[in-house]
């Protein structure tokens, strides 16, 4: 039997600058990271010995060979469109659970319950930080970029691990050798440690490879959301790694990037550590995540 608990509505407002997030760094206790994932093996080991560490190579392999600064421009330019369909924030976390993601070591469950399981995770030990629940819920939605109203992207277009486009490729980028047949790697004008950017230019100028970090930020700002810049941040940048993990690239950071970069740290344990086969409650949860969602977004969404 499920027991509804009732949920108190949040009411709408626009950020002012007194209610600007304050990064911290320290936990608010409660989450504890585990050292296994749901397959036995340790959390993102992209060397381990299975059967799902041979669609991950190949995964990136496809994502590395494609992935060049002109066709990032391409797709950045048809997604800003936002006319393949229209829909409410909630229909389309529904919609993500016929995506299945290639890219991911730790999780083979529907993406609904790795969106959830991150949100109340993140939410029990942030009870007052709402935008961050909801920033949890949504920050991997641009994965329907996947499905056919979307044009069937291939999974290397969509998911996986993110890095600059228009500069060297860092060694840390996981399964960096299959960078070799990327056309940018012999373009001299892509190929330094700065390539077309500015050194402290903002990660705002950078152009990220194409998936569905991108993609939800268009979305999110195209259509008007209030959430704060923390969580625009969190949801562009989420898929960072070599950024928030191995600590490369941040010569191209500026101020406001290092400020929104200790949520993003925050933001990632429960993203990366709360996947697990515990099944959440979807319809016990709705009423809460519907009232962010009305808080922090208008009712249709255009996608
Ligand atoms: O496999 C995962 C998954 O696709 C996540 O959604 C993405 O954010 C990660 O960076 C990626 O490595
Ligand atoms: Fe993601
Ligand atoms: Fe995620």
């Amino acid at each position: 039997m499920t027991t509804h608990v009732e949920q108190p509505p949040v009411e709408k407002q626009t950020p002012s600058d007194s209610d600007f997030p304050v990064p911290r760094t320290e936990s608010q206790g409660g989450f504890e990271a585990p050292d296994i994932n749901a397959f036995g093996n340790t959390f993102r080991d992209y060397n381990a010995e299975s059967e799902r560490q041979k669609t991950v190579e190949e995964f990136y392999r496809m994502n590395h060979i494609n992935q060049s600064y002109d066709y990032v421009m391409k797709m950045r330019e048809e997604y800003e469109k936002l006319d393949k369909t229209e829909m409410t924030v909630w229909e389309c976390c529904v919609l993500l659970n016929d995506v299945v993601d290639e890219s991911d070591p730790d999780l083979d469950e529907p993406q609904i319950e790795h969106l959830l399981q991150t949100a109340e995770a993140i939410r029990k030990d942030y009870p007052n930080e709402d935008w961050l629940h909801l920033t949890a819920l949504i920050h991997d939605l641009g994965k329907v970029l996947h499905l056919p109203t979307f044009g069937s992207l291939p999974q290397w277009a969509v998911v996986g691990d993110t890095f600059p486009v228009g500069c060297a490729f860092d060694e840390s980028i996981v399964h960096h050798k299959y960078f070799k047949d990327n056309p940018d790697i012999n373009n001299p004008a892509y190929n330094t440690k700065n390539g077309i950017y500015e050194e402290g230019c903002g990660l705002d100028k950078v152009v990220m490879s194409w998936g569905h970090d991108d993609y939800m930020y268009m979305v999110a700002r195209k259509n008007g959301s209030t959430l704060p810049s923390p969580a625009l941040f969190i949801i562009r940048f989420h898929s960072f790694y070599p950024l928030h993990k191995a600590g490369a690239y941040t010569h191209l950071m500026n101020d406001e990037d290092r400020e929104n970069l200790n949520w993003l740290k925050i933001f990632n344990k429960y993203d990366l550590y709360s996947k697990s086969k515990i099944r959440v409650d979807v319809e016990q949860l709705k009423p809460y995540y519907l009232s962010l969602i009305d808080k922090y977004f208008p009712a249709k969404l255009r996608w």
